[in-house]
């Protein structure tokens, strides 16, 4: 099957930094991509560009043989590309449905408040959304909180709920940035199960996590970057064995004690 999403010797600089440089890598649908690194690495920053949250310095996006570097995230989000953020983006005094609803309208804020408000020439649009959140949250498993405010929910719910919102204009590839951060074991386990669902139903998912035990069980493919470089990529038995990602994440010593 051919690539949904490319990332073709993409680069970027910051005041002489070179935060990212020359990572190339491909993600199919239905396949669990996942960018590992130490802290500082450059997969936030990879993120952004691949999002279009940062211009990038070079290289190339490519979703579906079209070139979108650079391309703006809304714009992308029409295109099929959907993005979590590191920190949580939710609307805590709203509840967990307009939570959802809200991700109807990623692109057209103006309808959000109206729609929420049931204001006249909105109501069929909003049924559909309501109807489409409903069934996100079904998909994440928080149709039971739908009224809940978003604020009261664990944290494990919110990020699914973050997830939820990702899914709403039905995203081909999903980009996800440390969506089991500050979880406890049984959150992360649900997320996971979560992630594989969705990856089931075709979508590609570009993930960055430090939890490694999470990408150990979920990934298909890695990819490790190490001050900015792609330094190894394969599957996760092949990658964990990989002497330079030893060394990236515990110094040449342990590198040298794998190789023996
Ligand atoms: N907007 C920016 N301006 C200047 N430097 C930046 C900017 N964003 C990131 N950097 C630098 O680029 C490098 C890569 O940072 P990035 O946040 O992408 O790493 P990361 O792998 O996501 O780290 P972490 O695992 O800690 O989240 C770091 O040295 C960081 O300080």
């Amino acid at each position: 099957m051919s690539a949904l999403l490319s990332v073709e010797n993409l680069g970027i600089t910051f005041g002489g930094l070179r935060a990212v440089h020359d990572v190339s890598f491909s993600v199919k649908p239905g396949e669990i991509l996942s960018v590992i690194g130490p802290n500082g690495a450059g997969k936030t920053t990879l993120f952004n560009m691949i999002s279009g949250v940062y211009q990038p310095g070079s290289g190339k996006v490519v979703l579906e043989g079209q070139d979108v570097t650079g391309m703006r995230p809304d714009l992308l989000a029409h295109r099929g590309m959907s993005r979590t953020f590191q920190n949580l983006q939710i609307f805590q005094n709203m509840t967990v449905l307009e939570n959802a609803i809200a991700g109807f309208h990623l692109t057209e804020s103006g309808n959000l408040f109206a729609d929420l408000l049931r204001l006249p020439g909105s109501r069929g649009r909003a049924r559909t959304a309501h109807q489409g959140a409903m069934r996100l949250l079904e998909r994440v498993g928080l149709e039971a909180s739908a009224e809940t405010n978003a604020g009261s929910l664990s944290y494990g719910k919110l990020k699914r709920l973050e997830i939820a919102r990702a899914l709403a204009l039905s995203p081909k590839v999903l980009l996800l940035d440390e969506p089991a951060a500050g979880c406890n074991a049984v959150e992360t386990e649900e997320i996971d199960q979560m992630i594989a669902e969705v990856a089931k139903s075709g979508v590609a998912i570009l993930l960055v996590e430090h939890d490694m035990k999470m990408v150990m069980r979920i990934s298909n493919h890695i990819v490790v970057l190490d001050h900015g470089e792609k330094i190894a990529e394969g599957d996760p038995a092949t990658v964990s064995r990989d002497p330079a990602v030893i060394a990236a994440y515990l110094g040449t010593e342990a590198a040298e004690d794998a190789d023996a």
